[in-house]
């Protein structure tokens, strides 16, 4: 029998990778897009606070510039980034329209938190937008925050950036789409033997030892940021529920409480 979860998800923040946002050879994924267009604009109809955080932005201008390669030098991944973003918030716009959705983009670095005043601009920002029924969309402000240097605007981490909104603006739920079922006992695409695990109640030195980096080509995070991301959501008694993006419907699934993926908490 199929054990059903108990989620609090009256505040919801979904983030969606870049592997499930642009095909393993560099085509945008249409079809992932006007999916969670349709489920988060349902989500929203039915009385949620949806917020989504939606990576691709190097995705998708690697493919809107005809690009093959992420090029290595920084300054040339914010330039791609800057056209990316512009091209995955039309398409975004246009399928949320669709469904008499409106939408909302925001730029954010992880500093932003740190200073009070910002902080707060921040957070009001995202009132306003819940309170009038629009659906912000949140990517890292990719040209400003930086990889190289050691600092808190580290470039490139949706996945903490995911937690730290959905914990700032006391979301009951995270959740993390990418392209792989779950939190596997080893990286799957390296161990045959990793076995999926329905249920992570803390997150420990242990469970690091378990995950391993990006696989696919356009990501950056790997596991561990997420691990990251899922620590900050349980330590604000949040929740996070890992599952696989390739069908944005599993997030119906996920919200009825059936036991996809890999809950945290
Ligand atoms: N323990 C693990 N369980 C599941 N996946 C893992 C694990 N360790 C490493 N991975 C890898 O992490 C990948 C997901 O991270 P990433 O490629 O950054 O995705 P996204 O673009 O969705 O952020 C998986 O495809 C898998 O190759
Ligand atoms: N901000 C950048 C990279 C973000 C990132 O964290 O990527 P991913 O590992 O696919 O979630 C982008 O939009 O391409």
């Amino acid at each position: 029998m199929k054990v059903m979860r108990e989620l609090h998800a009256k505040r919801v923040v979904i983030k969606v990778g870049t592997s499930s946002l642009v095909y393993p050879d560099g085509a945008i994924n249409l079809r992932a897009i006007d999916q969670l267009a349709f489920v988060i604009s349902a989500m929203r109809h039915r009385g949620r606070e949806v917020v989504l955080v939606s990576s691709g932005a190097i995705g998708v201008g690697l493919n809107y510039l005809g690009l093959k390669k992420r090029p290595k030098a920084i300054p040339e991944q914010q330039a791609i980034a800057a056209v990316g973003q512009t091209e995955l918030v039309s398409i975004y716009k246009e399928r949320f329209a669709v469904y008499e959705q409106k939408i909302g983009q925001v730029l954010l670095t992880r500093d932003i938190f740190v200073y009070p005043e910002s902080h707060q601009n921040v957070l009001n920002t995202f009132e306003a937008l819940l309170a009038q029924n629009v659906i912000p969309i949140v990517n890292e402000n990719d040209t400003v925050a930086v990889d190289e240097l050691d600092h808190e605007t580290k470039f490139g981490d949706n996945d903490q950036l995911s937690a730290i909104v959905a914990t700032n603006i006391g979301a009951d739920l995270l959740i993390m789409l990418s392209d792989i079922d779950g939190f596997y006992t080893g990286n799957p695409n390296a161990d045959a033997n990793a076995e999926l695990l329905t249920r992570v109640e803390r997150v420990t030195d242990a469970t690091y030892e378990q995950a391993g980096g990006s696989g696919s080509r356009f990501g950056t995070g790997g596991m561990v940021t997420k691990l990251k991301a899922a620590e900050r959501m349980l330590a604000a008694h949040g929740q996070m529920i890992l599952a696989n993006g390739e069908d944005p419907a599993i997030i119906f699934k996920i919200l009825a409480g059936e036991p996809v993926g890999t809950l945290f908490g």
